[in-house]
């Protein structure tokens, strides 16, 4: 759906070049939710600007949809953006304009729509975002939540088939940005959009996204599945994120020396997550635990768990204990052996 051939991206300040995205591949799959996270001038806003050339790549190529999006001529890019959406962390809103205006902006300047049209159309947005009583507003009378549900029909008015979202709850509390989050998931599911997000908070990707790209310093370091990237993280900036987004401190090594046994992180991901699994193990192999670090949630639409144990036993009863834990799908690492 959306390709990336070696694009790259240097901007060129006071005749210095800085570099903001090396050459990257990447494809982004149709009908999937895709997050890109980092720090700071990682370089996200880049790729995701380049997605609707916004920013103008150094080199590469970008097709989407089949459609050479970077050879296209100023006519081509304006009729290719009205197949994609976007909207941003500060919502963006004309000020002077009610929620319904807003709304209707990108059709009028659009062309060919007659009034009724629109004014249907607008109806129809302002039922899906939820914000059918408060159509004759201005952005000033609402809160950051409805903004940001204002910027959503906005960028849904044309019939995009992607959607961009650029740190689109950052400027939200944590309820506003979870209910938000549940209606980017909802478009995504019942109207079947792409949607590419970028975001600096772990959390974001854990809730909403399929997949994620992990950057750092103009590069994807780490892209995967959301949930091998988030409970088998191998780039040290993905173990960073992953560690911040922990509510609990990290256990350290330190702790670790006060245990005997071997100890071996356990991850349950889907059904596995509520099987009696570690009962049925210990009664069966003898084998005992000892539970140094857990945690348990949902990625997207799946439960899992990880836990970090001791086994206490001996070495056969270990090896037995292991077996059987895999047996019943669960993932197990040997941090010590
Ligand atoms: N318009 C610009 N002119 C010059 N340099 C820029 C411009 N936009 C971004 N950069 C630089 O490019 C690099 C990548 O920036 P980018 O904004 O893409 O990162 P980011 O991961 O989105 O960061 P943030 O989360 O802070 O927005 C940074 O070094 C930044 O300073």
């Amino acid at each position: 759906m959306i390709e990336f051939q070696q694009v790259h991206k240097a901007y060129t300040v006071q005749g210095r070049q800085i570099p903001a995205l090396q050459p990257t591949d990447l494809h982004v799959r149709r009908g999937e939710v895709f997050g890109l996270i980092g720090h700071s001038g990682a370089g996200k806003s880049t790729l995701l600007r380049l997605i609707n050339r916004l920013e103008e790549p150094s080199g590469g190529r970008i097709i989407i949809n089949g459609i050479e999006v970077t050879a296209l001529d100023a006519n081509g890019l304006r009729s290719f953006r009205r197949s994609v959406g976007m909207i941003f962390q500060h919502f963006n809103l004309l000020a002077s304009k009610t929620v319904a205006e807003n709304i209707a902006m990108p059709m009028k300047l659009a062309g060919g729509h007659g009034s009724a049209d629109i004014a249907q159309r607008v109806r129809e947005l302002l039922v899906r975002v939820g914000l059918s009583e408060h159509a004759q507003k201005y952005p000033a009378q609402l809160s950051g939540g409805q903004k940001q549900r204002v910027g959503i029909a906005r960028a849904l008015a044309t019939g995009p088939d992607i959607l961009l979202c650029d740190e689109a709850t950052s400027a939200l509390d944590p309820q506003t940005t979870a209910q938000v989050l549940q209606l980017l998931a909802e478009i995504n599911r019942e109207l079947g959009l792409t949607i590419v997000l970028i975001t600096h908070e772990m959390d974001v990707i854990r809730r909403v996204c399929d997949r994620v790209g992990v950057m750092d310093g103009g590069v994807i370091v780490e892209l995967g599945d959301v949930a091998d990237v988030f409970l088998h993280p191998q780039h040290p900036t993905t173990i960073s994120f992953v560690q911040e987004s922990e509510d609990d401190d990290f256990v350290t090594d330190e702790d670790w020396q006060q245990v005997q046994g071997s100890i071996v992180r356990l991850t349950f991901l889907g059904e596995s997550t509520y099987a009696p699994v570690l009962g049925r193990v210990a009664r069966e192999t003898g084998i005992d635990y000892s539970i140094l670090a857990g945690r348990i949630g949902r990625i997207k639409d799946q439960p899992c768990g990880q836990l970090t144990v001791a086994l206490s036993g001996s070495e056969s009863q270990a090896l037995a204990a292991r077996e059987q834990l895999q047996a019943a799908g669960v993932t197990l690492e040997v941090i010590r052996a």
